[in-house]
């Protein structure tokens, strides 16, 4: 918003002193240029009749006692002062406008926020490199944008002297004298427009193909991760990376390219301009900008702070409501509604009363740099005016340093825009190119061999311990053994906690054992080839299946992505899902909603089993796969999966006792390890944990 004005009325300054030269120009007469700018001040931002008007006059007068050569200026002294404020203070207004940039983060809070990783270059060289030719192609064109920029103040004081030499001399048509010039200056305008078109066109695909490069790249690299990094790493966090992150490097990357490079010359080149046209201006500015960028950074630093705490107050808000609404059940079943309602009005009054003395430093800050600017403009009219009549300066010049002041001013409040800009795009790319250069600690492709011979099945978990990386201190499975014999179904059982899933996550080779080894077929599994292993040989059914937010089709081909639509159809039999796939309108074609909201349980696991039978596994790890279902579903759902399970060697995760009496071996886990295995009657006869067990789920279930 304080950017916003200030832009508004450094445009404003500018286009005042442009109409300036330009109505000079229509009019032909000293004093009707002098009642333009009268009335324009009153009329625009200035009461009537205020010390501005009587400033604009004596200038105009001096400029006047120039023109006629009759009478000898006021001391320098009094009027350099004002002159070199047109430079600097607008610098000042600019400086605390960026540093009060309330609505985003400044350099020092991205570094404070988030410990920022270092950014490597050559990763982004590897993007860069296939756009070099358009990306050189930009510079160029805004490289000379920007030169052509420099020459336009120049321009514009040899039309202003063009102009005044015609008042002084009424030598030959005004329309002749000015022609050459403004044509120039015309001219200079096309080419410029030119220019900036053709690397604005040129900047924003080599930012579009770079970002989508970059995109593309870092899903990959993502996705390929093995699982310990998703249990490290919030989903949220990494959507963000390939959001978020990537549109701030990209906006970046652009501007840094556009505005850094434009302001930077811009503002060595009009500084030299600066100096040549009077360098005691020029000097004297260099030295006042000191103080005015630190008055600025303190009033910026101010109101940061205040913006920062108002900005922490509405997530604060936006907590209690975001809490509120998704527990929405627990609050009704409480009553606590009107509690609810406290709390949060509670933090939205603050967080209103945080952003109104906000807005109230915002508003004081804008008036500062209103008053300030429109007496810059006054004060270099008044000191470029005394100037000319001292013959140091001629009016062209003084429409020359006011137009390059200006583009100085904008060019370093775009600098100073920039280097926020930078750091927080820097650190996106940080954040983005940490994720680019991980490699996954169990690669899915990388050497691993796929065996010559037919599968047997055959699984040995030997002597395995393992902690989850995430919490490396807490032994899960403590020298675990267990065989899985070909074509026979082992279920293990347990107490909740006990590391069955675990099991299952080793086969899966989601994770590898910290010690001990699987073994398939009597193959190390870390030597197989892990896509052809997860893709081939294993099917795996969980307790709650994730569907895609596409068609039953291909949410069954997600499994065998080549499987003709009969394979699909004859998966989907074997799963008991078929006929009530039929009963949709829409058949195999129909949507099934986001993670399949718009199927039932017991649908999205036949749905599940059609996609794991697709692939015709050797092995099929069932993790409570009918736990969640009721009894009605159960028994269909089970029917699929006896028929799923005939001749592959099955391993169930089983809480259901019920559902496992009939498996070749049925082991019991309690802490890490196997303590009881047999059959369910020699279990049973044992008189242990297993028949504990049953007896318990009886008792539940004749309540
Ligand atoms: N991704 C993970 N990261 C860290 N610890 C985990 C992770 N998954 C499971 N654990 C821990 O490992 C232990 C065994 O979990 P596991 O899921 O294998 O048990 P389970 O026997 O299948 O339990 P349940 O029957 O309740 O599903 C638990 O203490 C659990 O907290």
């Amino acid at each position: 918003m304080s950017q916003l004005l200030c832009s508004r009325l450094c445009v404003t300054a500018c286009s005042r002193s442009l109409s300036f030269s330009s109505l000079s120009r229509k009019t032909g007469g000293k004093w009707k240029l002098s009642r333009w700018y009268t009335s324009h001040s009153q009329t625009s931002t200035q009461p009537p009749g205020n010390p501005l008007h009587r400033i604009w006059n004596l200038t105009q007068r001096a400029i006047h006692h120039s023109t006629s050569r009759t009478s000898k200026s006021p001391g320098l002294k009094f009027i350099l002062g004002p002159a070199v404020l047109t430079v600097s203070a607008r610098l000042f207004c600019h400086v605390a406008c960026c540093e009060a940039d309330v609505n985003n983060n400044t350099p020092e809070e991205v570094i404070l926020k988030d410990s920022v990783p270092d950014f490597k270059w050559h990763i982004l060289w590897e993007f860069v490199k296939p756009q070099l030719f358009a990306l050189i192609g930009a510079v160029v064109l805004a490289f000379g944008a920007a030169i052509l920029n420099i020459q336009i103040p120049l321009m514009l004081g040899d039309l202003v002297n063009v102009v005044a030499r015609y008042l002084r001399e009424h030598s030959g048509t005004y329309v002749n004298e000015i022609k050459g010039p403004a044509m120039k200056l015309l001219g200079l305008y096309a080419i410029q427009g030119l220019l900036t078109t053709g690397y604005i066109i040129l900047l924003s695909r080599v930012g579009e193909r770079v970002a989508s490069d970059m995109r593309k790249t870092l899903f990959a690299s993502l996705i390929r991760q093995d699982v310990a990094f998703f249990d490290a790493n919030k989903t949220g966090q990494l959507v963000n990376r390939l959001t978020a992150d990537i549109q701030e490097f990209k906006s970046s990357f652009k501007l840094v390219i556009s505005q850094g490079l434009r302001s930077i010359t811009q503002t060595v080149g009009c500084f030299v301009s600066l100096y040549i046209i009077s360098p005691k201006l020029t000097g004297l500015t260099v030295v006042v900008l000191p103080c005015l960028v630190g008055a600025g950074a303190l009033i910026g630093s101010f109101l940061r702070k205040l913006s920062r705490l108002a900005q922490e107050q509405v997530a604060k808000a936006t907590e209690v409501a975001d809490e509120a609404l998704g527990n929405v059940r627990t609050v009704k079943a409480f009553a606590m509604e009107e509690r609810e309602l406290q709390l949060y009005a509670h933090e939205v009054d603050k967080s209103c009363e945080m952003n109104e003395n906000l807005g109230g430093g915002i508003a004081v800050f804008q008036g500062l740099s209103n008053v300030a600017l429109n007496c810059i403009v006054l004060g270099t009219i008044f000191a470029g005016g005394t100037l000319i009549s001292s013959n140091e300066m001629s009016p062209g010049d003084l429409m020359s340093f006011l137009v390059a002041s200006q583009t100085v001013q904008r060019s370093l409040a775009s600098i100073s825009i920039l280097f926020g800009q930078v750091v927080r795009g820097m650190s996106a790319g940080a954040r983005i190119f940490e994720y680019l250069s991980l490699k996954p600690t169990i690669p899915l492709s990388g050497g691993g061999r796929i065996p010559f011979h037919s599968l047997i099945g055959r699984v040995d978990f030997m002597n395995i311990s393992f902690s989850y990386p995430t919490r490396p201190g807490h032994e899960v499975l403590k020298k675990f053994s267990l065989i899985l014999p070909p074509c026979k179904t082992v279920a293990i059982v347990g107490e909740s906690g006990g590391g069955k899933s675990t099991v299952a996550s080793l086969l899966e080779r989601f994770y590898d054992p910290t010690n001990g080894v699987v073994m398939l077929d009597g193959l190390d599994i870390r030597t197989l080839d892990l896509a052809w292993l997860r893709g081939q040989v294993i099917g795996f059914i969980n307790q709650e299946p994730v569907l895609f937010g596409s068609s039953i089709m291909e949410n069954i081909r997600f499994g065998k992505p080549d499987a003709t639509d009969a394979e699909v159809i004859s998966a989907a039999k074997q799963s008991n899902a078929h006929r009530f796939i039929m009963s949709f309108p829409d058949g195999y074609n129909t949507m099934v909603g986001e993670r399949g909201v718009a199927l039932s349980g017991g649908q999205k696991q036949r749905i599940a089993i059609a996609r794991a039978l697709i692939k015709n596994p050797s092995i099929l790890v069932l993790d409570e796969a009918t736990s969640a279902l009721d009894a009605e579903s159960e028994g269909v759902v089970q029917e699929a999966l006896d028929r799923a399970t005939r001749g592959r060697t099955v391993l169930i995760i089983a809480h259901r006792l019920s559902t496992i009496q009939g498996a070749d071996l049925i082991c019991v886990m309690s802490n890490g390890r196997i303590v009881e295995a047999g059959t369910h009657l020699e279990l049973l006869s044992k008189g242990g944990l297993y028949s504990d067990l049953i007896r318990r789920q009886r008792a539940e279930g004749q309540k």
